[in-house]
């Protein structure tokens, strides 16, 4: 079980904080103050030094001095409005005069102090610059959903594997080429898909989504090339757009065919026979690696080498944990807003529990369990208990770990070709069974000696009970008797039951 200790919410826990100051003395002791309080510092010496950190970091939030040579605080902050940072600056100066305060505000700062700053002060003024920044960026990405405008920057990307897969996708966004991406379920191939068709020119035209494994053949078929009472096929609806093909390889043989012979005509028939040239995108997903389908003779390689022109990899969200904090955040103050509920965030135990788990089912799994999480939460923090399911297959996973810990370590795997032979100890030879027969010097024994061994066998298997014994030698207890007295056995071993 989990023990429950503070509930600081995640956006506190993990912010990456910029602080630009000349004096290294308060740049030390503001480092101190955001490392105490679970803030990640970055230190900038000069205006300059602190954008190129903007540039390359992801940064929450800034603490700018006004007063600094070279670029001073004003300069900073216009500079960071004409590129676009939105994250909150909170100012502080040495010469607090209410025209640098209205000048200061004025460039967008959410916060102005005099020093020298109380640290408790400070870190309030943080908190609500952080929740801020983390609803307008909410609402933001919200606002872009339902326009269809969804960007690169919407998608959580802290770790190094998405930072990969956002840079592919800026790059396939310049092009008009055909788009692969390859990814598992719910690792976001579809914001992906949205994100490389708003930032192409063909942002703002439409983009048509189809998933070839959730409808039926003649349904697709239909759809994508038209058919009785299909008005208007996917193709004609996303002319001039993008049309987005989720779990391409699920496509029948003969509609990879008709899909094959699209792009070998170039054509667009309509239902109205009208025939216009064919100007869509075409960007494709898939869970399955596509070339192992052709391998299999499952998916066509001629369509295959032209879908596949510009592959999009999305990593699974196991190997991106540094994404993990971001993610919730966003949709705890989505789920919140939409749920009407005051939820802060997780706490320390909730968050590392979280990036714990493998999630099989990634960020779509992660989202829901975010939302469940907070319609069972009762006091605006989301704890371990409220993941139950994440808790149950956490603790199978350590039981299951903690047995195999205690069973014999098994040897390190070697190449076949490596491996040195295993010996194995032989078993000593067995002894050749003298033949019952034969005496010791390997003569036949004679009738009479077999029959003496044989009553002698039976009188101590029986204890010397001979109707016992005449029983089992088919013979009657006066000839036992008899035979006894013959070879001599009458004594010791017998008894008269
Ligand atoms: N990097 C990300 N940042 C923010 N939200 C994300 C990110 N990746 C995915 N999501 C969200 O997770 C959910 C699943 O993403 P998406 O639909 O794009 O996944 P998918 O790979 O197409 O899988 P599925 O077939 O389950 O839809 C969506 O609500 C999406 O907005």
């Amino acid at each position: 079980m989990i023990r429950r200790v503070d509930a600081r919410p995640i956006r506190e826990l993990m912010a990456n904080i910029l602080v630009i100051d000349d004096d290294p003395i308060q740049c030390r002791l503001s480092e101190e103050m955001l490392k105490t309080h679970g803030f990640e510092p970055f230190i900038a010496a000069s205006g300059a030094e602190g954008l190129a950190l903007l540039e390359s970091e992801n940064i929450q939030a800034v603490i700018l001095d006004l007063v600094m040579p070279e670029m001073d605080g004003m300069t900073v902050l216009s500079e960071m409005r004409t590129r676009n940072f939105t994250q909150p600056v909170i100012v502080q100066t040495a010469q607090p005069a209410i025209e640098n305060i209205i000048s200061a505000i004025r460039l967008g700062a959410s916060d102005f102090f005099s020093k020298p700053i109380a640290p408790e002060r400070m870190i309030i003024s943080l908190q609500n610059a952080l929740k801020r920044f983390e609803l307008e960026n909410c609402l933001r990405t919200e606002t872009h959903r339902q326009k269809g405008a969804l960007s690169f920057k919407d998608m959580a990307a802290k770790s190094p594997a998405m930072k990969k897969s956002i840079a592919h996708g800026e790059k396939a966004a310049v092009t008009q080429i055909p788009v692969l991406i390859e990814g598992e379920a719910g690792t976001g191939r579809d914001m992906m898909a949205r994100a490389i068709h708003h930032h192409a020119k063909r942002g703002g035209k439409p983009f048509i989504a189809l998933n070839c494994s959730t409808l039926d053949e003649h349904e697709l078929d239909k759809m994508l090339f038209g058919g009785e009472g299909q008005k208007k096929t996917a193709f004609e609806q996303a002319q001039g757009g993008t049309l987005y093909l989720d779990e391409i390889g699920a496509l029948s043989m003969e509609l990879q065919g008709k899909l094959l012979a699209l792009f070998t005509g170039k054509q667009l028939s309509t239902s109205a026979d009208d025939h216009a040239p064919l100007d869509v995108r075409l960007i494709c997903a898939t869970s399955k690696r596509l070339l192992n389908l052709t391998k299999q003779k499952q998916f066509r390689e001629d369509l295959y080498y032209r879908l596949n022109i510009f592959p999009v990899y999305m990593p699974p969200l196991r190997d991106r944990a540094e994404d993990i904090p971001d993610l919730i955040s966003h949709f705890v103050t989505k789920f919140s807003v939409a749920e009407g509920r005051r939820i802060d965030g997780c706490t320390p135990e909730a968050l590392i529990m979280l990036t714990q788990y493998e999630w099989p089912g990634n960020v779509r799994q992660l989202e829901n369990a975010v939302y469940r999480a907070i319609l069972l939460s009762e006091d605006g923090h989301l704890t371990p208990n409220e993941f139950p399911q994440i808790q149950t297959s956490l603790q199978g996973a350590e039981k299951l770990r903690s047995a195999l810990k205690s069973m014999s370590p098994q040897a390190a795997p070697a190449h076949i070709d490596a491996a040195t032979p295993q010996v194995m100890p032989l078993k000593p030879k067995a002894q050749p069974t003298k033949d019952r027969f034969l005496s010791d010097d390997g003569r036949v024994n004679n009738l009479a000696q077999v029959e003496k061994d044989l009553i002698e066998f039976a009188l101590k298997k029986h204890s010397g009970k001979m109707s016992a014994v005449a029983r089992a030698l088919g013979i009657g207890r006066s000839t036992l008797y008899r035979k006894l007295k013959e070879y001599g056995l009458e004594t010791d071993q017998s008894n008269a039951a």
